[in-house]
C-alpha cells in the first residue's frame, strides 16, 4: 500500500506488468481480445484527456486522427515500410499530428461551440472520405503484421499495455512541466495564461498535435488487432460517444483514463447481455457528459476532491525556507519621481466602449524602484486601463511604453514576455494545479526548489505540493502575486491584490508590495481601494476620474486634494 502512495510510477508499471502477466497466462482469447480493445480505447481516451481535460478544447475529431494512424499502419503494412510494426506505429502516429497542426491551426482562433463544430465538420468529413477511400489491405484482406515478439493475442496484448503505459507516463513527465501546467492554466482561464506569458494560440496548437499523435497511435494498435480495418471502425458517432464518457469520467486523470477504457469498450456489451441495444450506450454516456455541467467536475476530479477533503486535517504543511531578508529592510518613504527612469509610459491613452469614453487621454509614468497607485472612485477606469496597458483591450489610441520601448504592437503574452505583467480583480488561479506549479507558470520561467520555497515563505503560502483546491480564496489571491514577482517583470501592474483580504493578510500584502520594487527590481502600478494600504505603500498616486486624471503626486498630499475627496464623496472618503 505504502509503495502507492509514495512510488506511483513503480507501484503503476508493476500494475501493468502483473496484469499483462495474469492475462498472458490465464485470460481466454475472447477476454483477451476484449481486454486489448479496452486498452486501445484507454489510448483514446488519453487523447481526449490531453486535448479536452487538459487544454479544455472541444475536439470531437480524434477517432478522425485515429483513423488516419490506422490508415498509414495499413498502408506501411502493404508497402512493406522497413522497420516493421515497431517503425509503422510511430509513423501513424507522426501522419495524425500533421492532421492535428491542420485541423488546429485554422481552429484556433474559435471557441466552445464553434470549435466543436468545426472539429465535428472535420471528422464527418473524414467520414466521407474513409468510406469512398478503402483501407490500404482492405480489399484484398491484408492483414498487419503485429510487432515481433508479440503476434499472438496475448503477447499483443502485452505490447498494447506497454504503450499505454509509456503514455501514461509521458502525460504524467508533461503534466509536471511548465509546459502541462500552463495547458492547464489555459483550460481556466486564457486570459491569465497570456498575462504569464503563454501564447495560448500554440498551446492549444501543441495539444492539438499532441493528442492527435496518442489518437493516431491508438488507430495504429487497433490495425495491429484487427488485421484489417474499415472507415466504419473511426466513425464520428463513435468519437462522439468516447469525447462524453471522457467528459463525464475525466480522463486527464490516470484512473480516468482507464476507467473510460473499460467503460468504452465493456459497456455496450453489458447493454447487449440485458437485451438492451449497444447504440443506446451513446445516449447513456450523454446523460454522464450533462452531469458534468451540473455537478461541476468530472467523476474523478469529483472523487479527488472529496479524497482531499478527507486527507485535511489540521494545518497545511509550510515550505521549509526563510525568505532572504532584505539589508537593510527598507521602510518605505516617498521616493522623489521627478529624476527616476520610467519604467511604463503611457501617453494619451484613450479607450472607448460605445458612445462611452472609458479613458480620455490618460498620461502617466511609473518610475523604475517606484510604486505607483491608481485610485479613483468605481468606473473610473482603472481596470481598463491596466487591460489596455498589458494588451487586453481590443483597440486604444494613445501609446504604451515598456523602458522606453513602445509594446503596442505586442499581443498580451509578448507584452508578459516582454516584462509587463498584471493581477486580475476575479481571481484566476487555477485549482488543477499545486501551489509550487502555479508558482512556475506564472513566474513565466524555471524557478529551482529553493526559489520556490523562498518564495512561498515570503508570501507565508502554503509548500509546493498542497494543491490549490485546499487553499483559501485569500492565501490564493496570495500566490497570485507571489507567482507574478517570481516572474521579477520590469513593471507589475496589480489590480485591487488586497480585495477580500483580513487585517493580517492585507498587512502581509502591504509589507510585500512596498518591498517588490527592492527585492524582485520590479515597478508597481497599485490599483486599490484601501487608501490606507495606498498611502503606506505608494512613493506617488495618480487619481482618475471619469476616465481623466484629476490628481499626481505624493500620497498624502493627493489624498487630500479637495478635487479628490470631492470624486470620492458618494463612495469612500479617501
Ligand atoms: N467591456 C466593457 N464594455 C462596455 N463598457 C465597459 C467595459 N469595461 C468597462 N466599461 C465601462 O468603462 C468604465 C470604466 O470601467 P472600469 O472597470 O475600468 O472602472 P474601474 O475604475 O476599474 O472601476 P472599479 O473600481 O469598480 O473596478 C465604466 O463606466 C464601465 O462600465
Amino acid at each position: 500500500m505504502d509503495i502507492v502512495v509514495k512510488r506511483p510510477v513503480v507501484a503503476g508499471v508493476l500494475g501493468a506488468a502483473l496484469l499483462a502477466a495474469l492475462v498472458a497466462g490465464f485470460a481466454s482469447s475472447y477476454l483477451t481480445f476484449l481486454l486489448t480493445g479496452a486498452a486501445i480505447t484507454t489510448v483514446f481516451m488519453q487523447s481526449y484527456g490531453l486535448i479536452t481535460g487538459r487544454a479544455g478544447v472541444i475536439s470531437l475529431c480524434q477517432l478522425g486522427f485515429a483513423a488516419i494512424g490506422a490508415w498509414v499502419v495499413g498502408w506501411a503494412n502493404v508497402a512493406d515500410v522497413p522497420g516493421g510494426f515497431y517503425a509503422w506505429l510511430p509513423l501513424g502516429g507522426l501522419a495524425a499530428t500533421v492532421a492535428g497542426l491542420l485541423i488546429g491551426l485554422p481552429a484556433l482562433r474559435l471557441r466552445g461551440v464553434n470549435l466543436a463544430v468545426a472539429t465535428f465538420a472535420f471528422a464527418t468529413a473524414l467520414d466521407v472520405v474513409f468510406g469512398g477511400l478503402a483501407f490500404p489491405g482492405q480489399d484484398d484482406f491484408t492483414f498487419v503484421r503485429r510487432p515481433d515478439g508479440f503476434t499472438g493475442d496475448s503477447g499483443y496484448f502485452v505490447f498494447t499495455l506497454a504503450v499505454v503505459t509509456a503514455i501514461f507516463l509521458g502525460l504524467r513527465a508533461l503534466d509536471r512541466s511548465r509546459v502541462g501546467g500552463a495547458l492547464l492554466e489555459i483550460r481556466h482561464s486564457e486570459r491569465a495564461a497570456a498575462a504569464h506569458g503563454t501564447s495560448v494560440a500554440r498551446g492549444k496548437l501543441a495539444a492539438f498535435a499532441l493528442s492527435a499523435f496518442v489518437a493516431g497511435v491508438g488507430g495504429g494498435l487497433m490495425a495491429g488487432q484487427l488485421g484489417v480495418v474499415a472507415a466504419g471502425n473511426f466513425t464520428t458517432f463513435a468519437s462522439v460517444s468516447l469525447f462524453a464518457i471522457a467528459l463525464f469520467v475525466g480522463t486527464h486523470n490516470i484512473e480516468g483514463a482507464v476507467a473510460g477504457g473499460l467503460m468504452g469498450a465493456f459497456f455496450p456489451l453489458l447493454l447487449d447481455a440485458v437485451g438492451i441495444p449497444q447504440d443506446l450506450a451513446a445516449l447513456f454516456f450523454g446523460v454522464g457528459a450533462v452531469q458534468v455541467l451540473r455537478l461541476g467536475g468530472s467523476q474523478t476530479d469529483l472523487l479527488r476532491a472529496a479524497r482531499r477533503r478527507r486527507r485535511q486535517t489540521g494545518d497545511l504543511p509550510i515550505p521549509a525556507a526563510n525568505p532572504r531578508p532584505l539589508v537593510p529592510l527598507r521602510l518605505r518613504a516617498p521616493l522623489e519621481c521627478a529624476d527616476a527612469t520610467p519604467a511604463l509610459e503611457v501617453r494619451g491613452l484613450r479607450v472607448r466602449f460605445g458612445a462611452l469614453t472609458a479613458l480620455d487621454g490618460v498620461d502617466l509614468v511609473v518610475p523604475k524602484g517606484h510604486v505607483v497607485g491608481l485610485v479613483g472612485p468605481n468606473g473610473a477606469g482603472k481596470s481598463t486601463l491596466i487591460n489596455a496597458v498589458t494588451g487586453f483591450a481590443d483597440h486604444y489610441d494613445g501609446a504604451v511604453l515598456l523602458n522606453g520601448e513602445p509594446v503596442d504592437a505586442l499581443p498580451a503574452h509578448r507584452r508578459a514576455r516582454a516584462g509587463l505583467r498584471r493581477s486580475f480583480q476575479q481571481l484566476r488561479v487555477p485549482e488543477a494545479l499545486t501551489v509550487g506549479m502555479y508558482l512556475q507558470v506564472a513566474a513565466g520561467r524555471t524557478l529551482d526548489a529553493t526559489d520556490v520555497d523562498e518564495q512561498l515563505a515570503l508570501f507565508e503560502l502554503p509548500a509546493a505540493d498542497v494543491p490549490i483546491a485546499c487553499v483559501d480564496v485569500a492565501t490564493r489571491r496570495l500566490l497570485e502575486v507571489a507567482g507574478l514577482t517570481a516572474g521579477r517583470p520590469a513593471v507589475l501592474l496589480l489590480d485591487e491584490p488586497a480585495a477580500g483580504h483580513s487585517g493580517a493578510e492585507t498587512e502581509l500584502v502591504q509589507r510585500r508590495v512596498a518591498e517588490v520594487p527592492e527585492r524582485f527590481d520590479t515597478a508597481v502600478l497599485l490599483v486599490e481601494h484601501d487608501i490606507e494600504l495606498v498611502r503606506a505603500t505608494c512613493d506617488s498616486v495618480v487619481v482618475l476620474d471619469f476616465g481623466r486624471v484629476i490628481a499626481v503626486g505624493p500620497p498624502d498630499d493627493v489624498l487630500a486634494d479637495p478635487a479628490v475627496v470631492a470624486a470620492y464623496l458618494g463612495s469612500a472618503t479617501p
